[in-house]
């Protein structure tokens, strides 16, 4: 069906691009205006039509996986389980809580998996003390959770995701709350202060003191401060409450200097890569974000499924998971889901060579980190660091191990190296996931999509729009920094990976032309209708029909994969709204600052999005209302796309009504269509600038700028159209 629909769909597509060559060389040309209309319809409609053939790649050979636990434990008995590193970022104590981290990393610290075979690498890109001290207590509170976890079978692993949840009732729930809940006042309590001293690390944590030695320097702060590398357990050493082994876990906070460039995430996964290389060197690696707690105890071995599967190929080199969010409210309003990211389209990469990586919920092959899997291993520069080395010194030479920990944690270490550009994770994009997952199956690295239907992770969305649109915005320009590097997936992709998983990597690569489309097309048929101009054809035509059949056809399609997939159709609504309304925000945000940047301008950092929800912030969204609040130029934009749009509708439907236009409406019904679905898409701003009172509103700010601009642009616009017949 897919297949079929596609030939007719592309027919259309051509149809249409046909007319447009027609009307541009049969365009006025004496006035460069009348040229103008065609030609931006043109353009337009070619990047839409680029973007529907990269879609096509998703669409051609889509699968979907299950694992068999019961057999794959059958074959390997845990006893023969590869051993696991967990790697889990993290950056700012006070937009990542820091209690939220340790439930992450507690999460995953009691899996069913054997304990001494997991070692869990925090990295505190903070470096901050209040991070550290939360994991002191963590591992405290492990030496009780991970019994009763394995007492209990709990399926939520996560203390707080257990605690909220329906089955909190296992004898013992009590008592172990009342002992995690002091946990979280006594973080909560560091964390108002700002600092932790010496009565906070009294009972059982007096292990932990001379962990805070180098915050008391007087020249420590968070982005200047030595390597830090500390094992706040040790699985050798340290044992439950009922006597069973506990995971290694171990605090990193990399070097950071201030001339040194540190980056941002991919920096320090790289560190975490070399510093568990040198203690554990786990052949199995997990990254993880710090809000990503899993979800499900059997994860690990649904990944394994996989890794020890002897049908595949030895050329696995990651298992992705899908990003899946808690806490999104009915009829997720800002489309947080991002169901065709993280859902839809991994299940067409699979049936090619494999899904994009997406950061967080993502099992590798430490191998894959060090070339391609036919070559032999790039070495690192120390031998230990080889994903084959074994690490034998742990016990023997503790101190001589953590010095080595400690060096390739240090600044200068990758200088002059590999790191970052044909080892670890790769740098120059924001999106370091995407592109680490693209360049790793440009050598030839294949992955596996897994999505259980319980979820293996969840995640935070962000909550406001705000938020979310400064996520795209970086998302954007990380994306754009691949599309036009000599990497881009059009040219070195297409050589290495074949047409069609370029294609996949293209339509991300390119995600923010989408401004152009979408702009154009919330501005120019408004913009035309308002100075009398017809740019469609006449209702009447059957050329009409083609533009009917190419918006109906692509909106159908959309809802009914979206809805096939378990997502109810106000789900989709509100993803095609934010689709909709990207298109006038971070998209066209991120083009120009990818310009900017390039033209040497100015520089990207990478905006943490904040996990702490405020409380009236919070009562909003679970009403289902869009939180502006903030003044930003993304808002202004937005803003002047909806009062354009509500003004075109009301000229068109004010004449309409007064007579003037009845046989002249025919030729306007598209762009009066176009009008009226875009105010309908853009209600919540209407009501943002109008109606609202809380501290939610759009700000008067945006709206008295965003009304003057709209005013500029029409009092532009009416003498240049002047110069286009009609
Ligand atoms: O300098 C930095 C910046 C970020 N992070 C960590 O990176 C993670 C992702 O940051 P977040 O603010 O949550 O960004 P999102 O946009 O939600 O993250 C998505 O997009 C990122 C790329 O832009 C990927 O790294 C993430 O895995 C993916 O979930 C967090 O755990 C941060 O602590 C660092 O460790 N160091
Ligand atoms: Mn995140």
């Amino acid at each position: 069906m897919n297949r079929l629909f596609a030939a007719v769909y592309a027919s259309a597509i051509l149809a249409l691009l046909y007319r447009h060559t027609i009307s541009i060389s049969r365009s006025n040309k004496t006035s460069l205006l009348s040229l103008c209309v065609p030609t931006l319809l043109f353009t337009a409609d070619f990047i839409l039509a680029f973007m529907w053939c990269t879609t096509q790649s998703f669409r051609l050979f889509p699968i979907r996986r299950a694992e068999l636990i019961p057999e794959m434990n059958r074959a390997v008995p845990d006893s023969e389980y590869p051993t696991l590193d967990v790697f889990i970022c993290t950056a700012d104590p006070y937009k990542e809580p820091p209690v939220s981290v340790a439930n992450t990393a507690l999460s995953v610290m009691a899996y069913d998996y054997p304990a001494e075979k997991i070692s869990v690498y925090v990295s505190d890109d903070g470096g901050s003390q209040l991070t550290l001290f939360a994991f002191t207590e963590a591992a405290k509170f492990a030496r009780e959770w991970l019994p009763f976890c394995r007492r209990n079978q709990l399926a939520h692993r996560s203390p707080e995701a257990y605690f909220s949840s329906d089955d909190a009732s296992c004898a013992g729930t009590d008592d172990i709350k009342v002992l995690y809940e002091s946990m979280k006042v006594k973080v909560e309590h560091v964390l108002l202060k700002g600092r932790v001293e010496v009565d906070d690390l009294e009972n059982g944590s007096s292990d932990y003191i001379g962990a805070f030695d180098k915050w008391a320097e007087d020249d420590f702060t968070g982005s200047e401060h030595p390597a830090i590398v500390h094992k706040l357990l040790e699985t050798d050493k340290d044992r439950d409450v009922t006597g069973r082994a506990l995971p290694n876990l171990i605090y990193v906070s990399r070097e950071k200097r201030r001339e040194v460039p540190h980056n941002f995430k991919a920096g320090a996964l790289n560190v975490l890569l070399r510093v568990s290389g040198v203690m554990t060197n786990a052949p199995i690696l997990l990254t993880l974000d710090c809000d990503t707690f899993s979800n499900d105890p059997i994860t690990a071995q649904r990944a394994l499924c996989y890794f020890l599967s002897q049908d595949i190929r030895s050329d696995l080199g990651y298992v992705q998971f899908p990003q899946r969010f808690r806490g999104i409210n009915k009829n997720d309003i800002y489309g947080a889901h991002a169901t065709h990211l993280f859902r839809l389209n991994p299940l067409g990469m699979d049936g090619l060579s494999g899904t994009s990586y997406v950061g967080t919920g993502c099992f590798f092959q430490r191998k894959a980190f060090f070339g391609s899997p036919s070559s032999s291993v790039t070495c690192p520069n120390i031998p230990p660091l080889h994903p084959s080395s074994v690490t034998s010194d742990q016990q023997s030479a503790p101190q001589s191990v953590l010095d080595s920990a400690h060096h390739v944690a240090c600044c200068d270490y990758e200088k002059g190296s590999l790191w970052g550009s044909k080892i670890g994770f790769r740098y120059g994009s924001l999106v370091e996931d995407y592109y680490t997952g693209y360049r790793l199956q440009c050598e030839g690295w294949k992955s596996v999509f897994c999505d259980p239907p319980r979820a293996g992770f969840l995640g935070d969305a962000p909550i406001t729009f705000d938020q979310l649109l400064n996520q795209n915005k970086r998302w954007g320009i990380g994306l754009l920094q691949v599309a036009f590097s000599k990497y881009t997936p059009l040219a070195f992709g297409l050589r290495r990976m074949g047409l069609l998983m370029s294609l996949s990597y293209s339509h991300y690569a390119f995600w923010p032309l989408w401004a152009v489309p979408l702009i154009t097309y919330s501005l120019l048929p408004q913009l035309t209708l308002l100075t009398n101009i017809s740019i469609f054809p006449k209702a009447t035509d059957a050329s009409f029909v083609l533009y009917c059949f190419l918006f109906v056809g692509a909106y159908g399609q959309d809802v009914i994969e979206f809805v096939s997939e378990g997502s109810t159709v106000q789900e989709w609504w509100s993803d095609q709204r934010c689709w909709l309304m990207k298109g006038a925000t971070c998209h066209p945000s991120a083009l120009i600052e990818f310009t900017m940047k390039s033209l040497g301008i100015s520089l990207h950092g990478f905006g943490l999005t904040s996990k702490v929800i405020d409380a009236e912030q919070g009562r909003r969204y679970e009403k289902g209302v869009i939180e502006f609040g903030v003044h930003s130029s993304m808002f202004v934009s937005m803003t002047v796309v909806a009062l354009l749009n509500l003004a075109s509708l009301l000229y068109g439907a004010f004449k309409i009504l007064s007579g003037g236009w009845i046989e002249e409406a025919a030729g306007l019904a598209g762009q009066l269509l176009i009008s009226g679905f875009l105010v309908v898409n853009y209600w919540s701003v209407y009501e943002g600038v109008m109606f609202r009172a809380d501290r939610g509103k759009m700000p008067i700010k945006t709206t008295v700028a965003s009304f003057i601009i709209s005013c500029g642009i029409y009092l532009l616009i009416v003498p240049l159209c002047k110069g286009i017949s009609p």
